[in-house]
Order: C-alpha cells, then structure tokens, then sequence
C-alpha cells in the first residue's frame, strides 16, 4: 500500500515579496506565487502523481497555492479540508513589520531567535512550539489516518507550521530545527511506512533558495 504525503509551502505572497512577517495577516500570492504553484502541480504530475484528499490552511496564499497545484493536475474540486490548525505560526506584534527593519531595531540575533528557534515566541505571537501544540495534534487525528488508509494527500500549508511537521517526520531536535528552511511552492514528497515512520523522502527541487 502506498502511504503518500505531499507537504508544499504556499508559493511567494505578496508580503513575502514586500518582506514583511506575515503570521496570521492574509495577503494573496503574487504573480510569481501563482506561477509557482503551478510548476509544483506540473511536478507532482510528472512524477505520475495524483491525490485522493488535500489540506490546507484557513488563509488565501495557502488555499489558493492548493487549488491551483490541483489545477495543474488536472484535479480541480478535490476534497480539500481547510483547517486553522494547519496556518502559519503567528507572528503576533511583528506582523506587518519589514524584516530588514526588525533586523535594525532588534538585532539579526533577536529577529533569527524568533523566526528559527523552537520555543521563543516573538512579541505577542507564537513559538515553534506554540505552532506544533495545533499542527501536530491535527496531522495525528485528521491527516495522518487518510495516509496510513492509503490515500494520497497533499497538505497546502505554511513554512512554519509544515516546519513543525517536517521537525517531527524527519527526527530534527530541538536545535537541528533552527537551520531548516522550507522554500516557496517546492514539494516535499513523503512515504511512509506502516508504522507512520518515513519510508522515504523527496524534494521536488533541488536548487532550494528559501523565501525570506
Ligand atoms: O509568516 C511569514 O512572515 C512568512 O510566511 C514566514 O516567515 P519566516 O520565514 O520569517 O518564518
């Protein structure tokens, strides 16, 4: 039985364009954001694959990078099942904030400590930690069954919220967390055992330039 599961990050949003932290705040794709979805969905065709359920967040860049993979396989109306758990982390009094600017005031260090680390929240907002106490709960109950049944899922969703499930797939600690960045619009194409343990992973890229 094949356990497949497909995680892709939305493709570039307007804000990630503007650099600005984004969180909770709902900004669309850009031009290049649609394209990247695309490409992703012509990937996963190319490889021959297909879904027999998609996830994704309650937030437009998100849901929008879902249908429009789906589109691309020519798989438009599929069951798709939105859900806040799988949003971004949010970024609670920087969101809105240019990242470059935030560097300024508080320090590449401070601004890293909030993006990258897994239990310091920025001002306001959730931590890595704060984001897997909702990711995590929702792929054991909603996500991880439909797998293990041998559907074919794709979860549309965020860099951090799928960096804390990608923490867990993958065996990362606590601080091998920290260097993981999960790029614009690449697929990342998980199978897993009957144990739910990865049987096998792929990126659908290989030059992987992170968004910032
Ligand atoms: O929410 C945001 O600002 C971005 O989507 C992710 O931000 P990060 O890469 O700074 O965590």
């Amino acid at each position: 039985m094949e356990r497949m599961l497909v995680l892709a990050r939305h493709g570039q949003s307007e804000w990630n364009l503007k650099k600005l932290f984004t969180g909770w705040r709902d900004p669309d794709l850009t031009p290049l954001g649609v394209e990247e979805a695309r490409t992703a969905g012509r990937w996963l065709k190319a490889q021959g694959s297909q879904f027999d359920v998609a996830f994704t967040s309650n937030l437009k860049r998100a849901q929008n990078t879902c249908a429009l993979i789906l589109e691309s396989m020519g798989q438009s109306g599929l069951e798709t099942i939105r859900s806040e758990a799988l949003n971004e982390r949010d970024y609670g009094d920087l969101a809105g904030l240019n990242k470059d600017d935030a560097r300024e005031r508080w320090g590449d260090a401070q601004v890293h400590e909030w993006r990258r680390s897994y239990d310091v929240p920025p001002p306001g907002g959730e931590s890595l930690k704060d984001t897997a106490a909702r990711v995590l709960p929702y792929y054991i109950q909603h996500i991880l069954p439909r797998v293990m049944g041998g559907e074919r899922v794709l979860v549309a969703a965020h860099g951090n919220s799928l960096r804390a499930l990608v923490m867990v797939l993958d065996g990362m600690t606590t601080k091998t967390i920290a260097s993981l960045e999960i790029a614009t619009g690449i697929p990342l194409v998980y199978h897993l055992k009957a144990d739910t343990t990865v049987e096998s992973k792929l990126i659908l890229d290989k030059d992987i330039d992170a968004a910032d």
